[in-house]
């Protein structure tokens, strides 16, 4: 049986393979929220890269798995090793990470996270916890106070990012240990504020005795600077496990495989130290907004779109998806014909060049980013991916039609999943709202579309009351159930 990927065995792999620093030297100085896949692909690589390029041995990450314990079961025997497979064309370049030097699960061990929240020695603390896991009312940006934040309120030990981020700081602030920088890393409107937002709203919401004073020192000792984050890294697949092992000749149950393309901007905005992050590649600005529109509505905007006609037509993978030549030219033609004209792009951005990459990306025939996957919790997803810029757009006289037939495909998805069209069950935390609806909806595409066209939390007032939408995705909704998504594209692209 081949061995695993761990300390032990790594001196046995090609220096070109190992990480660019000695793993057992570095001491944790960043904790994260949520080690999913594309923290592990994306921040974990910049952060090793930065340590590598100045020597430092300070900046060690402790990733937190918040839902289940997966990724430490996973990891742990690889004593938190795992391996990022870059790979385009015929280009690929393979590297086993070692900043991350410990895995907790929350669930398990809910104290320690937050004496590492707490710890002196902490410095940064980042999430990836997905949108839902801000707990944002996605109108006013404000905190959500569900079950969950409710259950987090009254309880010792939280459960929600932002309950952990509370305690955390509480107790950084009664232990005197310093100031932090929080950088959400999720395609969220405004990260940093949202999370600044729903953190503050949160310690208003507990008793005054024990917050007494913690949001001025807040003000003092933590920054929440915003973030763009781009790099399609898909979950762990067993093609990917093989592939790294048939290269490195040991198995690693953790593989990641990448694009070669990645982009981090972050704002300027720190309390106390960071990485050296400016020295490999992370662009610093006072202003992500403009990346942060180009990111979520040219890239989000264009995936979502092609993960839900993907999903009606049945395909696996968004490059199943960009295989479909008529389902490619739609996703070509929503970017720079009706998304392109909403941004205002970045200073010395091509626009072009980066539409044209954008499609091309999705293609890459190695990237197994499952449909099912970008589909997810679409209802915290379209909003700012696609309803805002075709409220931006209908305001400046236009008929989005493209962006409208990516907002009737999720319709058409929600509806078929939600009466068990699919494998898997609707997979969003308004997913009881949207069996509600599209239950009492039967077989009317009228009354699905009034239906879903009614939730306010998804739907903003401007679009929900505009008579063309509306008209529209009726025609599209019952169309794609009639003639199937090709033919649909095909007319709407003419
Ligand atoms: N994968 C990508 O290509 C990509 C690219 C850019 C940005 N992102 C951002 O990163 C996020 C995570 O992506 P990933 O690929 O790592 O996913 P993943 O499924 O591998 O990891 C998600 C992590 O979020 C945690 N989580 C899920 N729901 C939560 C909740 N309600 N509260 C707190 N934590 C929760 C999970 O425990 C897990 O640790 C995305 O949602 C997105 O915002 C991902
Ligand atoms: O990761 P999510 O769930 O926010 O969105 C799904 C995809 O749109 C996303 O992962 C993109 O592939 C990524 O944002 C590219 O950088």
């Amino acid at each position: 049986m081949t061995e695993r990927l761990c300390l032990e065995t790594l001196p046995r792999l090609d220096t070109a393979h190992r990480p660019a620093v000695e793993p057992g030297a570095l001491s944790c100085g960043i904790v994260h929220l949520g080690i999913g896949a594309f923290h592990r692909a994306h921040q974990a690589v910049y952060t090793e890269a930065a340590a590598a390029a100045t020597g430092s041995s300070d900046w060690g990450i402790c990733g937190v798995s918040q839902r289940s314990p997966g990724v430490l079961n996973t990891l742990a025997p690889q004593d938190f090793l795992y391996s990022v497979l870059e790979r385009e064309k015929d280009e690929s370049r393979l590297r086993v990470v070692g900043s991350l030097r410990e895995v907790l699960f929350a669930g398990a061990d809910p104290d320690l996270v937050i004496a590492r929240l707490a710890a002196p020695t902490t410095r940064i603390v980042s999430l990836t916890v997905t949108e839902k896991g801000y707990h944002a009312d996605l109108a006013t940006g404000r905190l959500r106070v569900d079950e969950e934040v409710r259950a987090d309120l009254g309880a010792r030990v939280p459960r929600t990012a932002v309950g952990q981020l509370v305690r955390g700081l509480q107790r950084r602030r009664a232990e005197d240990a310093g100031p932090l920088t929080i950088i959400p890393c999720d395609n969220v409107s405004a990260n940093g504020r949202t999370a600044e937002t729903v953190v503050r709203d949160f310690c208003r919401l507990l008793p005054e005795e024990s917050t007494d004073g913690l949001e001025e020192w807040i003000s003092e000792n933590v920054a929440f600077p915003s973030t763009m984050v781009d790099r399609i890294v898909p979950a762990t697949s067993e093609e990917a496990v093989h592939e790294v092992q048939r290269r490195l000749g040991l198995r690693d149950e953790a593989a990641l495989v990448t694009e070669t393309f990645t982009q981090w901007v972050v704002e300027d905005r720190f309390r106390g130290a960071r990485p050296a992050w400016e020295q490999v590649g992370v662009t610093f600005t006072h202003d992500v907004t403009p990346y942060e529109l180009m990111k979520l509505r040219l890239v989000n905007a264009s995936n979502s779109a092609l993960a839900y006609l993907g999903l009606l037509a049945q395909l696996p993978h968004i490059s199943d998806a960009v295989d479909v030549p008529e389902f490619a030219a739609y996703a070509d033609a929503l970017v720079r014909r009706e998304m392109a004209p909403t941004i205002d792009a970045p200073p010395g951005t091509d626009v072009d060049a980066f539409c044209a990459g954008v499609v091309r990306r999705f293609g890459n025939p190695w990237l197994r980013h499952r449909t099912r996957q970008v589909a997810m919790d679409g209802t915290q997803k379209i909003p700012q991916r696609l309803l805002r810029p075709m409220a931006e757009s209908r305001a400046a006289g236009r008929e989005p039609v493209l962006a409208a037939l990516a907002v009737a495909a999720w319709m058409a998805y929600v509806g078929s999943a939600a009466s068990g069209g699919y494998e898997w069950s609707l997979e969003d935390p308004l997913a009881d709202e949207l069996i509600r609806v599209t239950g009492s909806a039967g077989s009317s595409a009228q009354r699905l579309v009034t239906g879903l066209l009614g939730m306010q939390r998804v739907f903003p007032d401007d679009v929900a009351q505009d008579e063309w939408f509306r008209a529209t995705l009726t025609d599209m909704v019952a169309d794609l159930g009639r003639f199937g998504p090709h033919a649909v594209v095909d007319a709407v692209l003419g």
